[in-house]
This record gives C-alpha cells, sequence and structure tokens, in this order.
C-alpha cells in the first residue's frame, strides 16, 4: 500500500443523500427511524455520526451499506445508486465478523480468494495489511488467540483489502477498554491517512467523534434527523494532547449540550467563536 493508492481511492468515494427517510419494523409496529437526511460527503472525508441510544445512526448507515433501501429520498455514491451490499462499502461492527476457524491471514485475505486470486498473491496482500495495522508476526494464529483490539485490527485489515471507497463503522471500538480505545483510534487515523478513504464512524462518543472527524453530523432521535453539522477545526496528525485544549472543550461542552437537549425545548443557542479558532472555519446547518 503506497502514496499512489491514496491518490487513486482520494478521487472516489463521494457519498449524497437527498431526503432519504427509512422506515423499520413492519406492520402496526413500522415507524420513521430517519426522516428526511440530506448529506453530502467529499471523498476522503472523515464524517462521525454522533447521537444518543436509538437516534437512528446505525439504521442510516445499514441504508449506506446498502442492507436497508429508503423508503423516500435518495443514496448514491460516486453517482450510483446504491442496491445492496458490496466490498466498496467495507463495514466494521463493534465485534468482529472473523472466522474462528481461519488463521489471521487466511481471513484477511478470504475476500481475495473468494474472487479467485492465488494463495501467494491473496497473502502477500494481506501479510502488508497486517503490516499496516500492526499486526506483522501475527498471521498464523486464530482470532480467539487474539486480544479484542488485535481482532478489530484484523478486521479493518481485512476490510480494507477490497479497497472499499467508504468505510462504514458502526462503533467498532465500543467492546474495547478505555486505553486500548485511545490505541485503535490513533491507529485508525494512521491507516486512513494512508488510504484515503471516505469514513462514515457511527459513535455516541463525544470524545472520540471530536478525536477522529473532520465532520461530525449530530442527530437527535424520535424521528432520526440531522439537527447539526459542525466541520472541526483541527489540524492533523492529531495525539492525545488535542483533548485537553481550550477548544475540544469548547466544541465538547456543545455538544453535551445538544444530546441532552429536549428536542421540544426551545433550541439552543448557537455556538460562539472559539478561542483559537477562525470562526469562518466553523460551519453550522440546523
Ligand atoms: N428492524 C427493526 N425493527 C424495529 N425497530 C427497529 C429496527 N431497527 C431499528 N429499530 C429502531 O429504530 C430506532 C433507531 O435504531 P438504530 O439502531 O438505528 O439507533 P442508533 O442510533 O444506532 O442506536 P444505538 O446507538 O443504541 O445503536 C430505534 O428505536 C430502534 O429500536
Amino acid at each position: 500500500m503506497n502514496a499512489p493508492l491514496h491518490a487513486l481511492q482520494a478521487q472516489t468515494g463521494r457519498v449524497a443523500l437527498s431526503s432519504v427517510s427509512i422506515r423499520v419494523g413492519s406492520g402496526a409496529d413500522a415507524f420513521t427511524a430517519v426522516q428526511e437526511v440530506d448529506l453530502d460527503i467529499a471523498p476522503g472525508e472523515f464524517v462521525c455520526l454522533l447521537g444518543p441510544s436509538g437516534c437512528g445512526k446505525s439504521t442510516l448507515l445499514g441504508a449506506l451499506a446498502g442492507h436497508l433501501q429508503p423508503a423516500q429520498g435518495r443514496i448514491l455514491l460516486d453517482g450510483a445508486a446504491i442496491n445492496g451490499p458490496s466490498p466498496e462499502r467495507g463495514l466494521v461492527f463493534q465485534h468482529h465478523t472473523l472466522l474462528p476457524w481461519r488463521s489471521v491471514i487466511d481471513n484477511v485475505a478470504f475476500g481475495l480468494k473468494m474472487r479467485g486470486q492465488p494463495r501467494a498473491a491473496r497473502h502477500a496482500a494481506a501479510r502488508a495489511l497486517l503490516e499496516l495495522v500492526g499486526l506483522g508476526g501475527f498471521e498464523t494464529r486464530y482470532p480467539a488467540q487474539l486480544s479484542g483490539g488485535m481482532q478489530q485490527r484484523v478486521e479493518i485489515a481485512r476490510v480494507l483489502l477490497g479497497q472499499p471507497r467508504v468505510l462504514l463503522m458502526d462503533e467498532p471500538f465500543g467492546a474495547l477498554d478505555a486505553l486500548t480505545r485511545l490505541k485503535m483510534q490513533q491507529l485508525l487515523l494512521d491507516v486512513w491517512d494512508r488510504f484515503g478513504t471516505t469514513v462514515v464512524f457511527v459513535t455516541h462518543d463525544i470524545d472520540e467523534a471530536l478525536f477522529l472527524a473532520d465532520r461530525i453530523v449530530v442527530m437527535s432521535p424520535r424521528p432520526g434527523r440531522i439537527i447539526e453539522d459542525i466541520r472541526l477545526p483541527f489540524a492533523r496528525p492529531r495525539d492525545a494532547s488535542l483533548s485537553t485544549s481550550a477548544d475540544f472543550n469548547t466544541l465538547k461542552r456543545h455538544l453535551l449540550a445538544l444530546l441532552h437537549h429536549d428536542a421540544d425545548a426551545a433550541p439552543l443557542p448557537r455556538l460562539s467563536p472559539l478561542g483559537a479558532v477562525r470562526p469562518h472555519e466553523l460551519q453550522f446547518a440546523i
């Protein structure tokens, strides 16, 4: 994996949702989980969907993955409608989907095996990705012999081998302890920097969203709607010291207030300009 791959992939991965509503459940229990969402994500952008439990984040991600069809509106990837799951939209969940009876390298290379690639070629590609996620030397282990963080690294390598135009991540670090989670966030940023793939990352953790994202799209529940779209002013590369900065904490307070805000109450005041941040670098859409 090298620089040309980054350049190649940065051309693709534009996601466009227009007036997307998604209904879930059936019969009398059916309801609108996501309502009239408009969202444009540029190629290579890292977007976090942030919201309280049940606000429809996973439902929206499921539609991007092609597992759910919108009841209304359109979802396009690079101008083409999404009509079902595909490796071009790689999904990573909270719990890995590795095959327990296959070694680490065979798990990563499994997609290439399904596409008929010879063993030597698929193992070479898988080995390069395992190096990238810090698992060189673990090729012959089995998933059960790895820690939770290592299993998620294998999962990320497996999904990246499909060269996705968009990486869809649904609370991928939610089951990890706090320290491992921080390490995985840093690893993900390093990997993303190498690949330049568009990322849509679902979380309800404000710190995680602030550390990772270019943009945070905030959703409110019943029905799931976008209530704010914030472009973060933080430079990259980022490290743990970001979370102690004044601007980080100002944004964190604002996001906390948004997540705890009663949708039926009066609207919250807009965020005032941040100390070290030039006001034009903040973008809001309510
Ligand atoms: N297949 C389904 N049948 C019935 N209700 C569903 C179905 N899928 C989702 N829901 C409901 O739709 C709403 C949105 O769910 P969703 O999982 O998208 O929320 P979320 O924001 O991802 O929540 P969490 O952070 O807890 O995962 C919830 O009220 C959920 O119970």
